[in-house]
């Protein structure tokens, strides 16, 4: 059941099978969604009693409705006037109705498409039924892309590592195990402010080597105390991360630059692994300790052996996403045990995204601290000589919050795609990268895992079947082989790490992933990074198109948005975000050149359509494919409602300032459907929060909005960047791995940390 304030969607079925329209007191156009839901909708297949009750102009929709129930189609959608943002591409738009209008429902059979049809009844099963993907959909406005000059770092410095007063084990470790020479921009002005003890605040791009940025000096500092460390000793530097895979790769980091001093023993919490031996480790020992935020505050309530009176540092890596939602309560826990136990320790934040929670907390936390932030000197905001900002500026100038660095060797793509299109484009476009070009490791990220899940399946069962005949008639060679992976926070931790390791390892493969795959993760040689679902925010689009072109190295991203959702490129634009167009026609073209996709007619006859018609009919069978996956059996459809729904909730979830571009009232319901593989958008859709809302109108104590949305956003968080202890999860996890593909998938609701029982300390730090 869910909680009072938190988002539920709920589906009645019914067995009429049109798509239905949602009546509120804020009526939604014909077709979209309406979250509003305080005025029962009418139940589609209700009695004419029912449909009475209805405006007229619904009543005329339904009517049409009905008129159309042999498809999936709603009726033609008018169009919100988005004139006002975007001015409508009338040209080409006339130039897209001319060559992608597609003509009513239509008949065919798609060749070798048909999933779990066998070779030998292949060609019986004709006669599939696919809508029409090109009807109805909403005009794609121009996209006036204002042209905004970004922030740019320069990565490298051609300062040795040699040249800075370390241990010579130390720097021979970093030459020879890491080999690694030079130091990078943010290295060079970090490790000597570090080194002299000084808190700090450092901001550089993705990718620009923040990680030895810090280790270096910890590791330093702390092979020189004398006594010499003892293991028994405990932490003397604490490392917070926000997710276990980040945790396990600082750890490795640690680890390597511990090798000449191994009287200092590094360890990692990060839930998964069982409570007990984490216990035993902790007992035995650890100095520099990494660790996710939940996890350690699952030991310091239920664990004994753990204590923080010789902690010397307190790092904060992806210090926004720490102190972000979902995390305050237990960085106030972890804080408040600190601040009890010991008193004089550096402090230090980092982050690509300085966001206002970093520059609050850096506000109140850290003492006369430097602040380090690399940005080109040709933007006239930058130190590139090595200086540091004194304290007199200790934070950012109001504008610099609004900007941020992208590497330069960055490629931004975005397109603009209608809701039915969305899951054909997606998997022309992983088909285009990842089966036509050579040595394409990709990432997808989606808004939640049982998105992650149901895509994960469905390409899994789909997309390999269809790499038969080349266009060329070569077959597809090995390394042309798509391989899919997925990660999220609902996976066992076992899986997750393998996943981890395999995505890290491998040449090639497409990693569909939610967000917590977005921060921090080195994944090498990575070279597209999509995003099927918009970010919350730009700081998150900045992490997550930073898991590519790290260090100096290409790479190439693409947003996928709907025609409605095109002012989240201005949005972009607003804080020096620059974006070009890809048209959805260019990538949907990669179907021609897969034989699998041509389209007979009636059993036999070959089409002989060509250019944008040939496209068109391509991408229906593709879609066919999907839906005859989704259709196969119950409960796969039940799933794709499930994920579907997740879905929606999602998209409610926007905060506040992205509403007007990402609001559930502009989603058209069966056109979304499409994009799950579903024929019919599921009936009686609802999104039952603002009902309620509603309804505790006259409850003052309710009125906590934006309190509601936080805690639908940090649970949304929270399952994402979960300790690992929450009660039943394990469980459930467990299920799921082992559930057939396809099968209804048990999602697992991971609980808000028990209350805590310590209130907001003011001053955390010393
Ligand atoms: N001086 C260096 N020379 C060569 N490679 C380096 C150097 N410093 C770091 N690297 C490599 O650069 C990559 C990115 O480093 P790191 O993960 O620390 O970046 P980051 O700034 O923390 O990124 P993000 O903001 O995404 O967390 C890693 O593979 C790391 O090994």
């Amino acid at each position: 059941m869910a909680a009072a304030g938190r988002l539920s969607v709920h589906v009645r079925e019914s067995p009429a099978a049109a798509p239905r329209t949602l009546v509120g007191p804020r009526r939604a156009p014909a077709g979209r969604l309406s979250s509003a839901a305080a005025s029962e909708p009418a139940a589609p297949g209700a009695g004419p009693a029912a449909r009475r009750e209805l405006p007229p102009r619904l009543r005329q929709a339904e009517a049409t409705k009905r008129k159309h129930q042999t498809s999936s189609e709603a009726p033609p959608a008018k169009r919100r006037n988005e004139a006002s943002f975007l001015p409508a591409r009338k040209a080409a738009a006339k130039e897209t109705q001319r060559t992608f209008k597609g003509k009513a429902q239509k008949t065919f059979s798609p060749k070798k498409s048909l999933v779990g049809v066998t070779n030998g009844n292949r060609e019986q099963k004709l006669c599939i039924r696919t809508s029409s993907l090109f009807k109805n959909n909403p005009e794609i406005p121009e996209l006036h892309r204002p042209v905004v000059k970004q922030v740019q770092e320069k990565v490298f410095t051609s300062d040795a590592f040699h040249e800075l007063d370390l241990h010579p084990h130390l720097i021979s470790t970093i030459n020879t195990v890491l080999n690694m020479t030079s130091m990078t921009s943010v290295q060079k002005q970090s490790i000597p402010a570090l080194l002299e003890g000084r808190d700090a605040l450092v901001r550089s791009q993705t990718g620009s080597g923040k990680t030895l940025a810090y280790c270096i000096p910890v590791v330093q500092s702390l092979q020189a105390m004398k006594p010499k460390i003892q293991r028994s000793e405990g932490p003397y530097a604490l490392v917070l991360v926000p997710t276990r895979e980040l945790a396990l790769q600082s750890f490795d980091t640690v680890q390597k630059l511990l090798k000449p001093f191994t009287w200092i023993v590094p360890g990692v919490l990060m839930g998964g692994e069982k409570r007990k031996s984490e216990k035993a480790r902790l007992r035995k020992g650890i100095n520099i300790l990494i660790s996710t935020p939940g996890r350690l505050v699952d030991h310091i309530k239920s664990t004994k052996n753990i204590h923080f009176c010789r902690i010397r540092w307190l790092i904060l890596d992806e210090a926004d996403r720490i102190l972000d939602l979902g995390f305050e309560k237990d960085i106030t826990v972890i804080l408040n045990a600190l601040n009890a136990e010991c008193q004089k320790r550096q402090n230090v934040l980092l982050s690509a995204t300085l966001t206002e929670g970093v520059t609050w907390l850096a506000g109140i936390s850290l003492l006369n601290p430097v602040r380090i932030s690399v940005l080109d000197e040709h933007h006239g905001q930058s130190d590139l000589k090595g200086r540091t900002v004194p304290e007199a500026s200790p934070l950012p100038a109001c504008g610099e919050l609004d900007s941020f660095a992208i590497p330069e060797s960055l490629d931004q793509h975005v397109t603009l795609v209608p809701s039915k299109l969305r899951l054909v484009t997606l998997a022309a476009f992983i088909l285009q990268k990842c089966k036509f070009e050579k040595d394409q490791k990709m990432l997808v990220f989606f808004s939640s895992c049982e998105l992650v899940e149901f895509h994960y399946h469905l390409f899994l069962q789909t997309l390999p079947s269809c790499s038969g005949t080349l266009a060329s008639g070569r077959p597809p060679s090995a390394s042309t082989q798509l391989k899919f992976l997925r990660l999220h926070g609902n996976m066992a931790q076992e899986e997750r790490t393998a996943v981890f390791q395999e995505f890290s390892h491998c040449e090639t493969g497409i990693l569909l992933c939610t967000d917590v795959a977005a921060r921090g993760l080195d994944l090498p040689q990575v070279t597209w990074i999509v995003q099927y679902n918009a970010p919350s925010s730009p700081a998150e689009y900045i992490h997550r198109i930073g898991r590519t072109a790290r260090i100096g190295c290409h790479g190439s991203s693409l947003l996928i948005l709907a025609p409605s959702e095109a002012e989240y490129v201005n949005s972009l634009a607003s804080h020096k975000i620059n974006i070009s167009e890809i048209k959805m026609e260019d990538i949907l073209s990669v179907l021609t050149r897969d034989d699998c996709f041509k389209r007979s007619r009636w059993g036999s006859q070959k089409s002989r359509a060509s250019g944008p018609q040939e496209i068109r009919e391509r991408a229906t069978v593709l879609q066919t494919v999907f839906e005859d996956y989704v259709h196969s059996n119950e409960r796969r459809v039940s799933w794709a409602k499930k994920a579907l729904q997740a879905f929606i909730r999602a998209y409610a979830t926007y905060p506040r300032e992205l509403k007007h571009i990402f609001h559930v009232r502009s989603l058209h319901l069966g056109h979304v459907a499409k994009s799950f593989g579903l024929r019919d958008a599921p009936q009686k859709l609802s999104v039952t929060t603002v009902k309620r809302r509603k309804a505790n109108l006259n409850r003052p104590d309710l009125h906590k909005k934006s309190h509601s949305t936080h805690h639908r956003l940090a649970e949304i968080l929270r399952s994402e960047y979960s300790s690992g202890m929450e009660a039943g999860i394990a469980k459930v996890e467990k299920q799921n791995k082992h559930a057939e593909p396809g099968s209804q998938p048990r999602i697992a609701v991971c609980s808000q940390c028990p209350a805590l029982a310590v209130g907001k300390t003011k001053k955390h730090f010393p």
